[in-house]
């Protein structure tokens, strides 16, 4: 099976090309390429798929020539992924699938417009930020306080006071499966400077990255309300963030019934899994 390692502020990926949706990609496989220790290790799979052929009939009437088909390290399914979506946009110009340009890439969540160049960083619109409400987390028998966001997939943003790097994420936070029957991702920010925060994720599905692009986007819409809550679901500030995270630092743009992503898309090796192997 041909395979490229990329990655997007140190969000890892195997990106699996399978243009014509031949491949039968097991939950164990995904986790299998995924493991750092007996794979090719990576936070989650993108499988590059024509929407066509992406056997969900859900995805297969959007009007995008192709899927991302995102799963994460554990072999689960997520609906979006801001980091994964831009590498992949950066792997179709770099293999000639796409021209560098705008065009929308089918997600679990829908249409996501990304402006890509030849080289360097990629632009998502990431669509409007849903404010669900409030929300806890708890670390090491700690609570925290956060803002739920949907951004396609589910997040919840914790402002915090200690340093981030005193957090013990080795382990999955606490949150409430009544709250969030579908799992989450939880961020922890702190503000550093004028409209800059930075922050750290677990994410579902995955543990532990060094970065996660839907949840510096929920990251901004917590840092931006301030505690105070919205009029409307996605009736939210506007104004440009810069959010740092263990992997680097992207921009996030938030605007009126919208938002933006902007960060690196890295292409790092290619290779061929060995037959037999998964
Ligand atoms: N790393 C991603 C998010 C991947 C999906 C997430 N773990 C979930 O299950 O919702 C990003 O960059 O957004």
């Amino acid at each position: 099976m041909r395979f490229i390692k990329g990655h997007g502020t140190e969000n890892d990926f195997v990106i699996l090309p399978d243009p014509d949706g031949a491949l039968d990609l097991t939950a164990d496989a995904v986790a299998r390429l995924c493991d750092r220790h007996a794979g090719i290790g990576a936070d989650g799979v993108l499988r590059v798929v024509r929407t066509k052929s992406a056997g969900e009939p859900a995805v297969e009437v959007l009007p995008a020539e192709w899927f991302m088909d995102y799963r994460n390290a554990d072999g689960s399914v997520a609906e979006m992924c801001g980091n994964g979506v831009r590498v992949f946009a950066r792997y179709l110009v770099d293999a000639g699938l796409a021209e560098p340009g705008e065009w929308d890439v089918a997600t679990r969540a829908g249409l996501r417009r990304v402006t890509v160049g030849a080289s360097g960083d990629v632009r998502v619109e990431m669509s409007a930020p849903v404010y669900l409400g409030e929300g806890e987390a708890t670390v090491a028998g700690e609570t925290f306080g956060g803002v739920r966001v949907s951004m396609g997939n589910p997040h919840l943003a914790c402002r915090v006071d200690v340093p981030l790097a005193e957090l013990d994420l080795c382990h999955a936070p606490g949150f409430d499966p009544s709250v969030f029957p579908e799992g989450v991702n939880v961020e922890f920010f702190r503000t550093v400077g004028e409209r800059h925060v930075e922050m750290r994720v677990y994410e579902r599905g995955s543990g532990e990255t060094r970065s996660c692009g839907t949840g510096t986007v929920a990251v901004a819409v917590a840092a931006a309300l301030g505690g105070s809550v919205p009029r409307g679901l996605t009736d939210l500030p506007t104004g440009e963030w810069t959010v740092d995270v263990p992997g680097g630092r992207v921009t996030v743009s938030l605007e009126a019934g919208t938002s933006y992503l902007t960060g690196p898309a890295v292409l790092v090796a290619e290779g061929e899994t060995r037959p037999g192997w998964l």
